[in-house]
C-alpha cells in the first residue's frame, strides 16, 4: 500500500526515529564510561573526531556525571573552574576548552601507560565472558610459538575437555597437595565455586626455553602472578561495550539468569581494576585481539 503521508510528515517521522536511535546510542556510551568500560579520554577523543556523532553531540554534564566518581555538585565545580558553559556539547568544544578538558582528565583519571622492561610472561584477564577462552583458544591454534598454559582444577570436566589440554583435573585433596608443595605459581576460588591455579614447572621450562607462555586466569590470579614475578606482561581483555559484555553472557547460555547477574556486578569490580594491567586489548575481533596479545609476547 503506497504511503498516504506527505514527504514533510515522513521527513519528521525519520527525523524523530534518528533523534530515538542518537539518544540511546548516547546513553549506552554514558553506560560505558560509568562501567569503564571505556575512559573518559577515548570517549573525549570520540567526540573531537566525529562532532555530529552521539559521542560529539553528548553535553558536557552529562558527560562529566558519567565520570566514575563525579556527581552534580563537582561537575559545576569543574565546569567552572575549565571555564565551560554548561550547554555546550562535547563536539562543539572550542581548542582552549578541549586541552583544559583533557589535562584534568590526565591528572585525575590517568590512563595506564604500557610499561617497558616486560618478560614474556603473559598474562591474559579481564570480566566474565568478555572472550578470554576463546581468544586463548585462537592464539594457541595460530601462534604455535606461544605455550598455552593448562591450569590444574577441581572443576569437573565439561563432554569433551581432555585431561591435561584443557585442565588437569583434580579433585581437593591433590589441589591442597599442590598448593601446600608450591608447585602453584598461583591459584585463587573463582565465581565463589572451584579452585584453579597455574602449575609453576611448565613455565619455568618454557620461559628458560626463551618462549613466551600465555596465562588466561581470573584477575586474583593476574594480580599474584604480578607479585610474585613483577616483570611479567599482564593484559587485559576489554568488551567494545558493556551492552556487548551482556549479550556475549547471555548468549554463551552457560549460566542462569541469577548467576548471571552476580557475574556481572563482579565484571563491574573487575573492569575498574583495568589500571593495573599494563596493556588493554579491546576484543571486538577475535582475530584481531588475538594477534595484538600474541605481538606483546614476541
Ligand atoms: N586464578 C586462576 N584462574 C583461572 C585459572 N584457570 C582458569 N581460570 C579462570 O577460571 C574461570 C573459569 O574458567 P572455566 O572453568 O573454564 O569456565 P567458564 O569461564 O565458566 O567457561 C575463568 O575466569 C578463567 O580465567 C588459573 O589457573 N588460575
Ligand atoms: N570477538 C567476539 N565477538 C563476538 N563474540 C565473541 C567474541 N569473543 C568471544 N565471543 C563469544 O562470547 C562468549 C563468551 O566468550 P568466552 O570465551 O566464553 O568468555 P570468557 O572466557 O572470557 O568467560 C562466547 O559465546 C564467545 O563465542
Amino acid at each position: 500500500m503506497a504511503d498516504s503521508r506527505t514527504p514533510p510528515e515522513v521527513d519528521r517521522v525519520a527525523a524523530s526515529r534518528r533523534a530515538v536511535a542518537a539518544r540511546r546510542e548516547r546513553a549506552a556510551l554514558k553506560n560505558d564510561v560509568a562501567t569503564r568500560v571505556i575512559t573518559p579520554q577515548e570517549l573525549l577523543r570520540r567526540a573531537l573526531d566525529a562532532p555530529t556523532s552521539p559521542a560529539g553531540a553528548m553535553r558536557i554534564t552529562e558527560f562529566l556525571t558519567s565520570v566514575p566518581a563525579i556527581g552534580a555538585g563537582k561537575r559545576d565545580r569543574i565546569l567552572s573552574d575549565l571555564g565551560i558553559s554548561p550547554v555546550k556539547r562535547l563536539g562543539g568544544l572550542g581548542a582552549r576548552q578541549r586541552e583544559a578538558l583533557r589535562a584534568f582528565l590526565d591528572t585525575r583519571f590517568p590512563e595506564p601507560a604500557p610499561r617497558s622492561g616486560r618478560s614474556r610472561l603473559l598474562v591474559l584477564a579481564g570480566p566474565t565472558a568478555v572472550g578470554k577462552g576463546t581468544v586463548a583458544a585462537h592464539i594457541k591454534e595460530h601462534h604455535p610459538d606461544i605455550h598455552l598454559s593448562v591450569s590444574a582444577t577441581t572443576r569437573a570436566p565439561r563432554p569433551g575437555e581432555v585431561h591435561g589440554e584443557h585442565y588437569y583435573f583434580v579433585d581437593d585433596a591433590e589441589f591442597d597437595r599442590l598448593v601446600a608443595e608450591g608447585e602453584l605459581l598461583e591459584w585463587a576460588t573463582v565465581h565463589n565455586a572451584y579452585r584453579y591455579g597455574t602449575p609453576r614447572g611448565p613455565i619455568e621450562r618454557v620461559l628458560a626455553e626463551g618462549s613466551t607462555v600465555l596465562l588466561e586466569i581470573d584477575l586474583q590470579g593476574a594480580r599474584q602472578v604480578r607479585a610474585a614475578e613483577p616483570s611479567a606482561t599482564l593484559v587485559f581483555l576489554l568488551p567494545p561495550s558493556w551492552d556487548e559484555l551482556v549479550n556475549r553472557l547471555i548468549g554463551r547460555g552457560t549460566e542462569g539468569p541469577e548467576e548471571q547477574a552476580r557475574r556481572l556486578r563482579t565484571a563491574r569490580g573487575e573492569l575498574a581494576a583495568q589500571a593495573e594491567f599494563d596493556y588493554r586489548v579491546v576484543n571486538d575481533d577475535v582475530a584481531r585481539a588475538a594477534a595484538e596479545i600474541a605481538a606483546l609476547g614476541s
